[in-house]
């Protein structure tokens, strides 16, 4: 590009990007807000509780994103497993480029080599270059079905939705914001957590909204959402490494199924052995956020240990009622499943 071109462009930009910022200013004023646990808001936009810190990020993606068809795009609701997600994805998509024993994940956490489209990408430049990446290009998001670009659910690329039991991930989130919580801002109980939950106020909740808007779509659309639980990745992670390969476009040959590749990404992948990796165990994001709290236990049925019987039943009885007549039940761990 030529100089006087380059500049007339960046000058563009920077005039939108300051417009961009003035509208997300007034648009937000106009917004039901509700107050979050980082001492920030939760924000009611097209029926969806966006935190302040990806709002910004979020209109961006909307309305700037520019999909592939061969794009990959990861969607968890938080502490769902998107850790371990966008390191299964990463390391099938990119076997041919580097072998597990070069692979950027024993440097880089995860989130650093599939970032967030709305909290990373779009939060960070509204016109994010992306041209460059090689295919399948590999996103992730917190957004509901609902929110997504058209041009996401219009394109023929591939989602790949992973939830967890809404009682594991209660607790999961609990003690992440109990480290992420800043000092000046008073700690939430579990009890006040779960009532939040029950009043739809989770970040990019109603969480009954975020599981069954993708669960439709994974039922309308079976060939472009895959619908994944974290239980049933725990039980068997071998067999799902397999299916998501396929799904995204990269199946495993027979010589790579003889070699063991399959069984060598899935114990690659698994928790105990990317906690332990120096880059998870002291490595900080560069907001300054530490790799190590995306790893806790990563176990199915810790929530007995934290819930009383009465948040338990106040949470089941609520998510019973939401997800009536769907045919999608979640499994709880092995004190209520069959
Ligand atoms: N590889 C692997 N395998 C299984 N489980 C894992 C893995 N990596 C992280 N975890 C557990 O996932 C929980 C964190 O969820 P997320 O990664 O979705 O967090 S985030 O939304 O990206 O912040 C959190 O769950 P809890 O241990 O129950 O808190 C992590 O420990």
């Amino acid at each position: 590009m030529e100089k006087t071109t380059e500049t007339a462009t960046v000058n563009s930009q920077t005039g939108e990007e300051e417009r961009m910022r003035d509208e997300y200013q007034k648009l937000i004023q106009t917004l039901p807000k509700e107050s979050n646990w980082d001492g920030g808001y939760l924000y009611l936009y097209q029926g969806c509780w966006c935190p302040s810190l990806s709002f910004q990020g979020l209109i961006s993606f909307q309305r700037h994103f520019q999909v592939d068809d061969t794009d990959v795009i990861l969607i968890t609701p938080p502490k769902s497993g998107t850790t371990w997600l966008k390191a299964l994805a990463f390391a099938i998509a990119n076997r041919m480029h580097y072998p597990l024993s070069q692979s950027p994940l024993l440097t880089s956490n995860s989130h650093h080599l599939v970032p967030f489209l709305e909290f990373n990408i779009y939060h960070e430049n509204p016109f994010p270059n992306l041209e460059n990446i090689h295919s399948p290009r590999i996103f992730s998001t917190h957004t509901p079905y609902a929110l997504l670009p058209s041009s996401i659910k219009d394109s023929k690329c591939k989602i790949v939705y992973l939830c967890r039991n809404p009682l594991d991930r209660l607790v999961s989130y609990w003690h992440f914001i109990g480290k992420l919580r800043p000092e000046t801002v008073e700690a939430i109980s579990l009890d006040q957590l779960v009532d939040m939950f029950c009043r739809g106020l989770t970040a990019h909740g109603p969480f009954w909204d975020h599981v069954m808007g993708y669960w439709k779509a994974s039922q309308e659309m079976p060939n472009k959402v895959l619908y994944l639980q974290y239980e049933d990745m725990k039980v068997e992670i071998v067999s799902h490494v397999k299916t998501l390969a396929d799904f995204m476009g990269c199946p495993f040959s027979l010589d790579e199924e003889k070699q063991g590749m399959v069984e060598e990404i899935a114990s690659f992948c698994s928790f105990d052995n990317l906690k332990d990796l120096e880059v998870n165990k002291t490595g900080k994001f560069h907001t300054g956020k530490q790799n190590n709290v995306f790893f806790r236990k990563g176990e199915v049925g810790d929530w007995a240990n934290y819930l009383n019987p009465t948040m338990v039943e106040r949470m089941e009885k609520l998510m019973e009622e939401k997800l009536e007549g769907s045919g999608f039940t979640f499994k709880r761990g092995f004190i209520y499943d069959d």
